[in-house]
């Protein structure tokens, strides 16, 4: 249904403009890759990819929004960047280009600027007319999960598990808060001691738990395969991290990403591409919102 020439007569500056952005952005901030390809990944699990992550709390249409959800609480971020670039769209080409698509091109500008892979962005989806902040709690994977429950959480999504793993690859950039993480460095067994010790430095066994830490030690702005030799290494950060190489069923596909950089770059595009598709809003479903934060 999607197509990526969609706005090629009504918008043709469209991803340039959302490029540029990106790229500015990025410039800025490196983390900000991180956090506006993480904004797309929490849309398109909450009901689709529908922009719904970007709606504020509602009191007419009486909603709260997902931004409150414990997923995202403190932790989401790069409104104002989307925000930004939506408002050039509307200057440029006002009513036409979905609040839900510039997050899709955005992720994937992101990527590619931090040095990944890059994809053809199908394009045309609709922004949804509301949210939902239960689904945003239910829907969403957490850091303290185990990889049957990983693999649960994706098959829900009707993705595989080798899927999972190829987009769990995102943590190789980006940062996590202490108190994600902290059971970990102090208590788990499967950890690297060196590792945990020098991360215990940022993280506190009590207190600090908004201290950052970068998701990939290694190489934590660069979009590459490290966050996989990291796991082969016992040096995941969260506990949900290191759970794909424990000794269980993906082990040696964590351990083909780990040495082979292309097969991840091309399983990570077409997870992504398909993650885009979660069931998105066309035709005359949804709307264009004019400000990604309201329902028109
Ligand atoms: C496999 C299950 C996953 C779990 C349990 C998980 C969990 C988390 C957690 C706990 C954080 C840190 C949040 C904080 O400290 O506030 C995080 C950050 C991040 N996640 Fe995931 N995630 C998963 C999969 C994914 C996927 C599929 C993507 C993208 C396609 C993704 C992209 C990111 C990025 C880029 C960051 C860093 C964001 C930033 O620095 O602003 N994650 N994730
Ligand atoms: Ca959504």
């Amino acid at each position: 249904q999607l197509s990526s020439y969609y706005y090629a007569k009504t918008c043709p500056k469209a991803l340039y403009i959302i490029k540029t952005a990106v790229l500015g952005a990025v410039a800025k901030e490196s983390r900000m890759g991180a956090s506006l390809l993480r904004l797309h990944f929490h849309d398109c699990f909450v009901n689709g990819c529908d922009a719904s992550v970007l709606l504020d709390d509602d009191d007419t249409s009486n909603f709260t929004g997902e931004k409150s959800a414990a997923p995202n609480a403190n932790s989401l971020r790069g409104f104002e960047v989307i925000d930004s670039i939506k408002s050039k769209l509307e200057t440029a080409c006002p009513g036409v280009v979905s609040c839900a698509d510039i997050l899709a091109v955005a992720a994937r500008d992101s990527v590619a600027t931090l040095g990944g892979p890059t994809w053809t962005v199908e394009l045309g989806r609709r922004d949804s007319t509301t949210a939902s902040f239960s689904n945003a709690n239910t829907d969403l994977a957490s850091p303290l999960m185990n990889l049957d429950e990983l693999i649960s959480v994706f098959s829900k999504k009707g993705f595989t598990e080798k899927e999972m793993v190829a987009l769990s690859g995102s943590h190789t950039t980006g940062k996590a808060r202490c108190l994600l993480f902290r059971n970990r460095i102090y208590n788990e067994t499967n950890i690297d001691s060196e590792f945990a010790k020098s991360i215990q430095s940022n993280c506190p066994s009590s207190g600090g738990g908004d201290n950052l830490s970068p998701l990939d030690d290694g190489s934590p702005v660069i979009f590459d395969n490290s966050y996989f030799k990291n796991l082969v290494n016992n040096k995941g950060l969260l506990h949900s991290d290191q759970a794909l190489f424990n000794g269980g069923s993906m082990d040696s596909q964590v351990a083909t990403y780990s040495e082979n950089p292309i097969t991840f770059y091309v399983d990570f595009a077409n997870a992504m591409v398909k993650m885009g598709n979660l069931s998105v809003l066309t035709g005359t479903d949804g709307e264009i919102r004019t400000n990604c934060r309201k329902v028109n």
